[in-house]
């Protein structure tokens, strides 16, 4: 069992709705204490690429920025789940809140210190995201939304949890071929813009393509002591334009207040999904 608590524990993080799973995915009472939680889980849907505004981009000097944030040529419509909540919001970022929290008895209070590692993205932008809809009910940019919330809920954990050994960070694994991006624009296409992508690549390092590279960071990340890590910085894979890999720390734009708000929000919605969903957790 020691062996078993020791290795890093790559949990599909379920959504409230599939509350079930989050019971039976961590089987957390077999262990005695878990050292990383990978926190992975994503979805972008309904993605619609404005390419007018890419074109514009490439006028006015913003293109290299466009293409690898997307900022100003993505949008996503989202919808309500089946527990009334913004599914890209209870998706990217509530689901895995809420098995931080059940998990937490075995993340902190150990010997060695425990590890949250999120997967972010470069999308995340303060100006998505709005304190009074922070399920983004309202916008057409839930991604970035989701994914900028995920950054302040690691801001928060870090000040609330490091004192009892939890460490909290967050990836972005750059711009990777994945069944995501598969929605974007179909694969055929993808595999035709590969040797423009190649190329875009000397200019915009986060192209890192595929899993392999894009996991850099992540697994950069597993090998360094959690004391030595800055918790307002994000962690970008890259890959140079001759195919090496390596982590680019960033500062991120965030506000540690608004991050307390947003916590105490969703330590409400979590008091009344929890509420919902008693007679489901193991006690
Ligand atoms: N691809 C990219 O360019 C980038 C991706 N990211 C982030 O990387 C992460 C992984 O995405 P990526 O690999 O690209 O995309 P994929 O679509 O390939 O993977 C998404 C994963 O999330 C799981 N998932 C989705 N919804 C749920 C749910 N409700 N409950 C449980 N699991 C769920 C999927 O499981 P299943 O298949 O079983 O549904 C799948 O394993 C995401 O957080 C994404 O935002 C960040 C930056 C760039
Ligand atoms: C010549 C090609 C590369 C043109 C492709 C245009 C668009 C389809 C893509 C340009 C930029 C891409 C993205 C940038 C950031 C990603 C972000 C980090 C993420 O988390 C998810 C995917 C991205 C939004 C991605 C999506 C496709 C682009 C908009």
């Amino acid at each position: 069992m020691a062996a078993a608590a020791a290795a890093a524990v790559p949990v599909a993080t379920p959504t409230p709705g599939r509350m079930e799973r989050v019971v039976l995915v961590t089987g957390a009472s077999g262990f005695q204490r878990l050292d990383f939680v990978y926190l992975n889980a994503g979805i972008m849907p309904n993605p619609q690429v404005n390419f007018r505004a890419l074109w514009q981009g490439l006028m006015t000097g913003k293109v290299l920025h466009m293409l690898t944030t997307a900022e100003g040529i993505m949008t996503q419509t989202d919808r309500l789940n089946g527990d009334g909540l913004q599914e890209v919001f209870a998706t990217n970022l509530f689901g895995h809140l809420i098995l931080v929290r059940q998990l937490e008895s075995l993340l902190c209070g150990n010997e060695k210190p425990s590890r949250l590692i999120w997967t972010s993205s470069s999308n995340a932008r303060e100006t998505a995201f709005s304190l009074s809809d922070y399920q983004h009910a309202k916008g057409q940019e839930s991604y970035s939304s989701s994914k900028y919330a995920t950054d302040l809920t690691s801001v928060v954990l870090n000040r609330k949890l490091n004192k009892q050994g939890l460490y909290s960070s967050v990836v972005c694994p750059g711009l990777v071929m994945s069944n995501m991006t598969y929605r974007i624009l179909p694969v055929f296409l993808w595999k035709l813009l590969m040797p423009i992508m190649w190329l875009i690549r000397f200019f915009a390092k986060t192209y890192t393509l595929t899993p392999y590279n894009g996991a850099e960071a992540h697994v950069w990340l597993f090998k360094q002591k959690p004391e030595s890590l800055d918790a307002l910085v994000k962690y970008h894979s890259c890959t140079s334009g001759l195919g090496k890999n390596y982590v680019e720390p960033r500062k991120m734009d965030v506000d540690e207040e608004t991050a307390e708000k947003l916590y105490e929000k969703l330590l409400e919605l979590e008091k009344q999904a929890l509420e919902k969903y008693d007679d489901l957790l193991d006690k």
